[in-house]
């Protein structure tokens, strides 16, 4: 039963990389987050991958680690927000894991990422454009795949976890 992998899918500022861990405690599984994962695989920091390789090469690298680690079993897997953006991560995703998509609005993403440098899509004049046109882009693609949607705006993280884990608890006893 534990041997499936969970993985969460949404934009930058959902909560993937926060909720990841607090989840991966509650169900006694190993995390990983595809980014740091990239990271410590590439010795570079997303920015700088972003600025040598452009979003392209780092594309590349976001595919290599999710065909790996959804490979792999047992696992709660966050990924980043843009990890659905091909359809061999949507179908590597897909296979025999519990996807949840965390959803948040744009006003609260923004709230969530301003303080961040780590993100290179949005260190623009307008991040607030930028987090709207990737929603309304990718909505469809988190929708496509997810197993349960959560709503994260209301909701602090503990919180999301609890209704992760209520829902698991009758989706694990199907
Ligand atoms: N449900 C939530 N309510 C309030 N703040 C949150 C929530 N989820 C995450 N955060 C905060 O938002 C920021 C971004 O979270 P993070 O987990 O890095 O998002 P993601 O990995 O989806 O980009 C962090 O500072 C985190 O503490
Ligand atoms: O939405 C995106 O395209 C990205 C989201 C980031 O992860 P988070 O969603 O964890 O911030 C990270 O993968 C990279 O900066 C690109
Ligand atoms: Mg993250």
């Amino acid at each position: 039963m534990q041997t499936r992998n969970y993985i969460l899918i949404g934009p930058m500022g959902a909560g993937k990389s926060t909720i990841g861990r607090l989840l991966a405690k509650e169900l006694a599984l190993p995390f990983k987050d595809s980014d740091k994962e990239i990271e410590e695989r590439t010795g570079a920091s997303i920015p700088l991958i972003f600025d040598v390789e452009g979003e392209a090469g780092f594309r590349d690298r976001e595919q290599a680690v999710i065909a790996e680690l959804c490979g792999q079993q047992g696992l709660v897997l966050a990924t980043g927000g843009g990890a659905v953006l091909r359809a061999e991560n949507r179908q590597a995703m897909r296979q025999g894991a519990v996807v949840i998509y965390l959803h948040a609005s744009v006003e609260h993403q923004l709230a969530r990422t301003a303080r961040d440098r780590n993100r290179p899509l949005l260190q623009t004049e307008n991040p607030e454009q930028v987090l709207t046109a990737l929603l309304a882009l990718r909505d469809p693609l988190y929708r496509e795949i997810a197993t349960l949607i959560i709503e994260t705006d209301t909701r602090p993280p503990r919180m999301v976890v609890q209704e992760i884990m209520q829902f698991l608890s009758t989706y694990n006893s199907r």
